[in-house]
């Protein structure tokens, strides 16, 4: 589809169409893709802060409802499968239980109003010992990433006064439905003087919004593809049938084939670190639970990993499957066109970068987004070429 029949992102006026399409040639064009919750707006949010002017307290100012919600549907989800759950756990205190029934009569729907009551009854379900035990194993139900930074937090969002800060808008969790796009410049290399432009563009990675992806698949120089590698233990919100961590493997497998973005350069951040580590080495969750060759894995040499650290083993075999995606042989079929034959051509595996990262970490991101700006500038113009 041309770029200037897309009709969701902001495009800009008849007059501007000129430059527009100057700018659209001279700018690099990255593209955040990669299932839903997976870290693509953070990486938004994160730029907004590494690169362009951060957020005003109007900006802070306005999430503050968007936090509030966060917290309702995080503790209304988690007490509302305590009894769901396989085996049910139980409030450890009768005052918690009456809490947990004023939360589940409210519903799910977020309150109108957000009286220093709701706080109190959330503050003790909270702290019940029956709902942490709910909360620790909420990959057995749906709940957002952001509960427990948010729940941790009630008694500074409930002050009259409170202005989220950088972390509080780096966790808040909005599902993003539509296509934007921002704008930022950065210096063109640690050495070298000028500046270069990147376009990043925001989607919705629900199955429902891939569709629209195509939109946005004209002249992109690189992808992001955002992996959550803390998904290995989840099901999937749109089809609980089906593995979170699978649904990125295969979606990555779908967009390293797709003919639309051949010469688009792949970067893959394997994102979530902390709570992948947390999993592994503090909750003990077994990665071969989920993926049964996992139990057979050694990581290669090159790796150099200490033979003891189940962390690094589990970071390393999300890697190894993204690698192994990646050098599958992408066959096409009838190039050529010649009539009467079948001619197949294999395209040579293409280069791909990856990346452990944790989005919600600004200096993490900026020291990530500091390589991958060096790949895209230098090295994207040998990259897929076919
Ligand atoms: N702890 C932790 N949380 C993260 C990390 N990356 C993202 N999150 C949180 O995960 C949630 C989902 O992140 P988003 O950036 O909204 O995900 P998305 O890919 O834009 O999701 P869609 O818009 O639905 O496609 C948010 O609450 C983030 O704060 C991370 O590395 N660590
Ligand atoms: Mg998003």
């Amino acid at each position: 589809m041309p770029i200037c029949c897309r009709s969701d992102v902001n495009l800009p006026d008849q007059d501007d169409s000129r430059k527009y399409t100057r700018d659209f040639m001279e700018t690099k064009k990255i593209l955040l893709l990669g299932t839903g919750e997976s870290g693509k707006t953070t990486i938004i949010k994160q730029m907004k802060i590494l690169h362009i002017n951060g957020f005003s307290d109007d900006d802070r100012r306005e999430k503050i409802p968007n936090i509030k919600q966060n917290i309702h549907e995080s503790i209304f989800d988690i007490v509302n499968n305590m009894d769901k759950i396989q085996p049910p756990v139980r409030p450890k205190t009768a005052e918690a239980e009456k809490s947990i029934e004023y939360i589940l009569n409210l519903g799910s729907n977020t309150p109108s109003d957000f009286t220093e009551e709701y706080f109190n009854q959330v503050k003790i379900a909270w702290n019940d010992e029956g709902v942490q035990q709910s909360f620790e194993r909420s990959n057995e139900y749906q709940l957002i990433d952001s509960a427990g930074h948010f729940l941790n937090r009630i008694d500074e969002v409930q002050k009259p006064d409170y202005i989220p800060d950088n972390q509080d808008i780096l966790f808040c969790r909005i599902e993003t439905r539509s296509i934007s796009k921002i704008e930022f410049e950065v210096p063109l290399s640690k050495f070298q003087g000028g500046q270069a432009r990147f376009w990043m563009y925001d989607v919705g990675g629900q199955r429902g919004h891939r569709k629209r992806w195509i939109q946005v698949f004209d002249g992109i120089q690189a992808i992001l593809f955002l992996i959550s590698a803390s998904d290995f233990d989840q099901r999937l919100r749109e089809d609980p049938t089906k593995n979170r961590l699978q649904e990125a493997f295969d979606l990555f497998n779908d967009i390293h084939r797709s003919k639309f973005v051949r010469e688009a350069g792949l970067i893959v951040f394997l994102n979530k670190q902390d709570l992948l580590e947390k999993k592994i080495l503090t909750q003990h969750r077994k990665v071969e639970q989920y993926f049964p060759e996992y139990a057979n894995y050694v990581p290669d040499k090159k790796e150099n990993w200490d033979g003891s650290n189940e962390y690094d083993r589990a970071r390393l075999f999300m890697k190894h499957k993204v690698m192994s995606i990646a050098s599958s042989p992408i066959k096409i079929e009838n190039v050529g066109f010649v009539p009467g034959y079948n001619i197949n051509q294999e395209l040579p595996p293409r280069d791909v970068y990856v990346h452990f990262t944790i989005a919600t970490d600004t200096n993490n991101i900026r020291k990530v987004f500091e390589t991958v700006r060096e790949i895209i500038l230098k090295e994207i113009t040998t990259v897929a070429f076919y």
